[in-house]
């Protein structure tokens, strides 16, 4: 049975914690089920909790949402698994939460934002556009492929991921 929507006004959006983790497991499970989100070890995601934001329900504490943004370079980063409790979907918090990824992008000095997605349309209202190339020159092509990072080697294109992109639409946001 799906909860009544939570009003945007009754959620906060902060960063996450290690304790969190287990629910940013749950919103990802929910998805990377379907190949919609790429799915993450629990040792990646301590590892990376620094990127993530949650949005927390104000009433109950609950985390309904997630995203991270993973800087690649001095002025690229990626938008990662942004994920909304399916209960709470279409009441504007994975634009919450996507508006602080992108004020953090910001406040790095990130001026271009990658994203691969299904969710075109979400994305192009908060105008990204979509790519065909990867959209970096040959030098640092050749950096970015000594990341050991999955979401590298698909920002990359690289064969051997292309079972977990498949169907994706590669985006990019200029800030
Ligand atoms: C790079 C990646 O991570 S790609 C993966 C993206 N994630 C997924 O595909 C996982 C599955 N999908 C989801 O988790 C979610 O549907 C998301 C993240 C795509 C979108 O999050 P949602 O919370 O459902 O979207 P949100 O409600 O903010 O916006 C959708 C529409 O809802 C409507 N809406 C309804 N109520 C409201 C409200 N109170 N405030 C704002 N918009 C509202 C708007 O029409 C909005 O359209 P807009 O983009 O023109 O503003």
């Amino acid at each position: 049975m799906p909860e009544a929507l939570s009003p945007v006004s009754e959620v906060t959006v902060r960063r996450a914690r290690t304790g969190d983790v287990r629910a940013i497991r749950r919103l990802i499970d929910i998805y990377a089920r379907d190949r919609i989100l790429l799915d993450k070890a629990m040792v990646t995601l301590y590892e990376d909790i620094q990127e993530f934001w949650v949005a927390e329900r104000d009433h109950d504490a609950r985390v309904v949402a997630c995203g991270a943004l993973h800087v690649m370079w001095e002025d690229l980063a990626e938008v990662r698994t942004l994920a909304v409790d399916p209960a709470v979907r279409g009441a504007g918090v994975g634009h919450l939460v996507l508006e602080k990824l992108l004020q953090t992008a910001r406040w790095l000095g990130v001026r271009r934002i990658f994203c691969l997605t299904f969710e075109v349309d979400f994305f192009a209202r908060h105008g990204f556009a979509e790519i065909g190339e990867t959209p970096v020159d040959g030098d640092v092509y050749s950096e970015l492929l000594r990341s050991y990072d999955e979401g590298v080697a698909e920002f990359l294109g690289l064969e051997r991921v292309k079972p977990n992109t498949l169907g994706n639409t590669r985006m990019l946001l200029h800030l």
